[in-house]
Parts: C-alpha cells; sequence; structure tokens
C-alpha cells in the first residue's frame, strides 16, 4: 500500500471517502464473519440445537487452527498427535510473554474437546482463569496447604472415590504457569 500522507487520504478508497473500516474491507485487509454467519443462517433452517452447536464449536476451533503461526503450528502439530496416540508424552512450554502460547492451549483443548475427551487445566491460582475451564491445581489433586512443611503430602482423594476415577480419564492435563506452583505441586500428583 502506498504511504499515505493524511488521515484524510488513508480513509479515499478510489476517490471515494469511507470510514476507516469500510476503506480496510474495499482494500481486503480485513477479515470479516460473513462466511461464519452465511453458514450458520443456512443451518438454521434445517439442523437441530444440538447440531447448530456443534457446527459453531467445530467452525470456531478450524478457525482458530488457521491463525496459527509457524511456531505455534509447530507445538500444535507434536502434541496433538501425541495425545491422540495416547504416548503419555510430557511437554513443557516456555515462551515469552504475549507469544501465543495460551492461544495454543486453548485450541488444543478446544479440539480435544470438540471429540468429546475429557481434559484438565490446572494452575497455581489466578491463572486458572486464562485458560477455558481451568481449576486451581490444589482444588483438583486435593493437596492440602502443608506442602512447604510437610515430607511426604499426599493427594487426598480416595483410589474408590468417583473423583479418582474422573482423574484417569483425562486425555490431557494442562498444567498453566507451573512454575509459580511449589515443586511439590507438581510433584506429588505425578509420583500419586
Ligand atoms: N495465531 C494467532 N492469531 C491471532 N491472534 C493470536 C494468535 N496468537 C496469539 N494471538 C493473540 O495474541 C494475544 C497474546 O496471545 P496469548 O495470550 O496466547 O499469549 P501468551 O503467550 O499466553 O501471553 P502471556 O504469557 O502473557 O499469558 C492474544 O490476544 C491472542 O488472542
Amino acid at each position: 500500500m502506498r504511504e499515505s500522507t493524511s488521515f484524510q487520504e488513508l480513509k479515499a478508497v478510489k476517490g471515494q471517502q469511507a470510514t476507516y473500516w469500510e476503506a480496510c474491507e474495499t482494500l481486503g485487509i480485513l477479515e470479516d464473519d460473513k462466511h461464519w454467519d452465511a453458514t450458520m443462517e443456512e443451518a438454521v433452517l434445517c439442523r437441530s440445537p444440538t447440531k447448530l452447536r456443534a457446527i459453531s464449536f467445530r467452525d470456531h476451533v478450524n478457525e482458530m487452527e488457521l491463525r496459527l503461526v509457524p511456531e505455534q503450528r509447530e507445538i500444535f502439530n507434536k502434541i496433538l498427535p501425541s495425545i491422540e496416540n495416547m504416548d503419555g508424552g510430557f511437554y513443557f512450554l516456555d515462551t515469552p510473554g504475549g507469544a501465543g502460547e495460551t492461544f495454543v492451549l486453548n485450541l488444543l483443548l478446544a479440539q480435544l474437546r470438540k471429540d468429546r475427551n475429557i481434559v484438565l487445566v490446572i494452575s497455581s491460582g489466578i491463572a486458572a482463569m486464562l485458560l477455558s475451564g481451568g481449576r486451581s491445581v490444589l482444588s483438583v489433586f486435593k493437596l492440602l496447604l502443608n506442602l512447604e512443611t510437610e515430607e511426604t503430602p499426599m493427594c487426598n482423594i480416595s483410589k474408590s472415590s468417583s473423583h479418582c476415577t474422573l482423574l484417569q480419564q483425562f486425555k490431557l492435563i494442562v498444567c498453566d504457569e507451573c512454575t509459580m506452583s511449589h515443586k511439590r505441586a507438581v510433584e506429588v500428583p505425578n509420583t500419586a
């Protein structure tokens, strides 16, 4: 695009004055949701509410996947097959702030939930709110607040409880901001 010399010129497309939004749309540098709207308009005529929800969620996941930048795609393409093949892998993502780690994790979670897999998101505290469905590591693994002082802390979960059965069904456990947790909050559930 040729360098503009004024705000007025930025808004002028083909000699016509428009809004900034209209100018971007005309130049094709702005994506909108028209194709999603058209899909949904067509679907409401012939699909059940359950199918409609599935369509919109699937579209959302597909759209997010298309937006991955190469580094994010590399992570996504490495972790997803490992989960699907039940390799039992352990991945540590160490990225600079704002690099898009939450974006990739939310996509992984959505992709697995789309196929009705059960996933778990845990975090040391406030970060549990950043990822969809996040819970705190202490509440999920029923850890007591004595991690610092107790020599052999334990997860307060009975093997015969429904909570234990549920934990065994998780396909993926995302531990966000795990370096902010006490190291035993990671070690104890791992050895339980
Ligand atoms: N591939 C992408 N396409 C579009 N937007 C993206 C993409 N990746 C990240 N973003 C956006 O960039 C912003 C920062 O991304 P995100 O929150 O995932 O980064 P982060 O590494 O988790 O940040 P922090 O470490 O500070 O929590 C968000 O608004 C997110 O929606």
